[in-house]
């Protein structure tokens, strides 16, 4: 009889999008492209499409806790992911769930504007993800403006990159990433400074598209789903790199504004998925 719990299982932690592009629903689309069957604790509901954010509500605390303790008493889950979180009280719930129950490893994607503006945490909050979430993580994914916030710096450089980079870490996150997807350079530049302190850099040519509405959260549940197989955490992160360029670069015609990536993208341009992860 095949082993129970057997195949590789993930959770994402975050705010769902009715627009399909972003959030829990390309944590999911992404996950499934990656062999790995997906769960998800609903920390809050947006109406949302590609044009922008029209509404958000965060689920009771009850409601949150109940998800975490289903999942945690049916599912095997090898590695998790936070994004949206809404607010400070949020932050704190997530933080004792995870202190409760072992999911594996963390990337926390510390979600604070989305691309149209829209605030999707409270400042409280971000001060929570700074002072105690970020302790519990793996690996941290922020782009430029959060890695501003979260270091307490300006970012005007490679080198001013790999300071707060540092700074971050020094907060308690394991392994960070600074995303370079902000801004307009011919060359897109991701900055990865590991536990070990080694660092590197992840460049691609910036791929000229407004389509990129979920580019952080398909970057975290590609990392997340080759942890929860198995991959070592510099393994996952370059496996991650190569997954979101290809959605990004193989557009689909969907929404009017900031439009969704293309999920299937890199298993129709990979054969060797299986071997790359
Ligand atoms: N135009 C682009 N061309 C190539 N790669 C890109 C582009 N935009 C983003 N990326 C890549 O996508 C990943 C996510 O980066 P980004 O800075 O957009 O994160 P983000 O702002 O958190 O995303 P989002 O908030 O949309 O979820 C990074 O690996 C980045 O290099
Ligand atoms: C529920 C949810 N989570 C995350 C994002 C960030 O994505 P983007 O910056 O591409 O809008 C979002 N818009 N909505």
């Amino acid at each position: 009889m095949t082993e129970i719990n057997s195949f590789p299982q993930a959770l994402t932690i975050a705010g769902t999008d009715s627009g399909g592009g972003a959030g829990i629903m390309a944590d999911l689309k992404t996950m499934q492209e990656c062999g790995v069957f997906s769960t998800a604790v609903v920390v809050a509901v947006t109406a949302q499409n590609t044009l922008g954010v029209q509404d958000f509500q965060a689920l009771s605390p009850k409601m949150i806790n109940e998800q975490f303790q289903s999942i945690h008493d049916d599912f095997d889950i090898k590695a998790c992911k936070t994004g949206m979180l809404a607010d400070a009280e949020h932050v704190q719930l997530v933080y004792d769930n995870l202190q409760k129950y072992d999911f594996g490893p963390l990337v926390l994607d510390p979600v604070m504007v989305a691309k149209g503006g829209a605030q999707l945490i409270s400042d409280e909050g971000i001060d929570l993800i700074r002072t105690k979430l970020s302790q519990l993580a793996t690996i941290i994914t922020p782009n430029m403006p959060e890695a501003e916030r979260l270091a307490d710096m300006k970012i005007e450089s490679q080198s001013a990159m790999l300071v707060a980079a540092k700074k971050i870490q020094a907060l308690g996150a394991k392994n960070v990433i600074v995303k370079g997807g902000h801004g307009d350079t011919e060359t897109v530049r991701d900055l990865v400074l590991l536990e070990s302190g080694e660092n590197f850099w992840m460049n691609s040519p910036r791929i000229e598209t407004i389509r990129t509405h979920g580019t952080g959260d398909t970057l975290s549940s590609a990392i997340v789903s080759s942890l929860a197989k198995g991959s070592t955490i510099k393994e996952a992160i370059l496996f991650g790199k190569k997954f979101v360029e290809a959605a990004i670069k193989n557009t689909i015609q969907v929404g009017h504004g900031h439009g969704p990536l293309n999920h299937w993208a890199y298993n129709q341009t990979s054969e060797e998925l299986n071997d790359e992860i």
